[in-house]
């Protein structure tokens, strides 16, 4: 099966309120499509959680806590304002592009085969697969040495620099937020999870459009999921919500706090804690009136290396709850399982 088209293409044709019946979801996954509540998701402040200290500090029992109840958390004081503005510009001028500029980049080699990186939909793989209401931008951003460079636009004539300076920004924004984490845990170092990355850890962007869609209540911008990653450091449209977050078997609304980044908790760290951290279900949902962006930085392990339990955090009380695996193996598993609707991480539970 090949493309069929964008779906802001779809969006800009569709004269009556209708969608290709392959955008549907069925109606035993369409759980609570309708309003959500908002989520109380608290806000991190990264300067007072990095201060040094002993014990725990008020602002790492708020992200143990944020962990604990929800698996993502918003962070502050992360110095990375500028550049988040400068990148979010960026893809909303891409995207606001004719079809035809965009489609120099596109994930379409030679028109037809599938490739992760560059501008498109996911492969479609049986007819049967349900779509998301979405295009997007995907960029191998590391390991540096191995970016598609012609894959990514050269217009707007910011994007490069834009997308360069997140990146390095955000890298370490996650190191600290990491390095807290594994303070939380009692790990015996902090750079427990940085050091975990390995030679050649890869991150990829994601710059994801959501265009208006006339059947909300039908139709996701993007499925339930949970990130294959280590962690996720996601920048929403600071106008427009539509990321809901599954507790306690109810969907709530990611709110909206500008400025802030979200970090997303991924299956790879929750294979690596052993279970301690919990990567959680999202997704997202579409409207009838506003477009939405968002911009994404996936954190992996190098594929190369196996993950596992750490054995600090394996005891009597507490056995080994995951196989190892390989990562790179685990990416290829996570793709099929997210376009079949199934869950990537029941594969490695004991
Ligand atoms: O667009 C968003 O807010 C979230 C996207 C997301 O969950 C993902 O790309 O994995
Ligand atoms: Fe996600």
């Amino acid at each position: 099966m090949g493309s069929i088209g964008t779906v802001q293409e779809l969006a800009g044709a569709l004269g009556t309120p209708d969608v290709p019946a392959q955008y549907i979801a069925r109606p035993h996954e369409d759980q609570q499509l309708a309003e959500a509540v908002v989520a109380p998701v608290p806000v991190i402040d990264l300067v007072s959680l990095s201060e040094l200290g002993d014990g725990i500090s008020d602002e790492a029992a708020k992200l143990r806590s944020a962990i604990e109840s929800w698996g993502l958390f918003m962070v502050c004081n992360h110095g990375v304002d500028a550049v988040m503005d400068n990148m979010m510009a960026a893809s909303r001028e891409f995207f606001r592009q004719p079809l035809k500029e965009k489609q120099r980049y596109t994930n379409l080699n030679g028109g037809e085969q599938f490739q992760f990186e560059g501008y498109g939909n996911d492969r479609v793989s049986s007819p049967d697969q349900i779509l998301d209401w979405t295009d997007r931008l995907y960029l191998k951003v590391e390991p540096e040495d191995e970016r598609s460079i012609a894959l990514w636009p050269a217009h707007p004539e910011t994007f490069r620099d834009a997308l360069h300076e997140f990146t390095k920004k955000c890298g370490g924004v996650k190191d600290d937020l990491l390095r807290a984490m594994a303070k939380l845990l009692q790990l015996d170092n902090d750079n427990y999870f940085v050091e975990h990355f390995g030679e050649k850890p890869l991150t990829d962007a994601r710059c994801s459009y959501y265009p208006e869609c006339p059947r909300p209540e039908l139709v996701f911008g993007l499925k339930p999921h949970t990130d294959a990653t280590v962690v996720t450091v996601l920048m929403v449209d600071d106008r427009v919500g539509g990321l809901q977050v599954l507790k306690d078997g109810v969907w709530w609304d990611v709110p909206i706090v500008p400025h802030t980044l979200l970090m997303i908790i991924g299956d790879q760290i929750e294979i690596m804690s052993n279970g301690l951290f919990k990567s959680p279900l999202h997704r997202v949902v579409t409207n009838t009136k506003k477009e939405r962006l968002s911009v994404a930085l996936d954190y992996y392990v190098d594929p190369e290396r196996i993950i596992e339990p750490s054995a600090q955090l394996v005891n009597e009380k507490r056995p080994v709850l995951y196989t190892k695996v390989k990562v790179k193996d685990y990416f290829a598993r996570s793709y099929n399982a997210f376009t079949q609707g199934k869950m990537v991480i029941d594969t490695v539970k004991i």
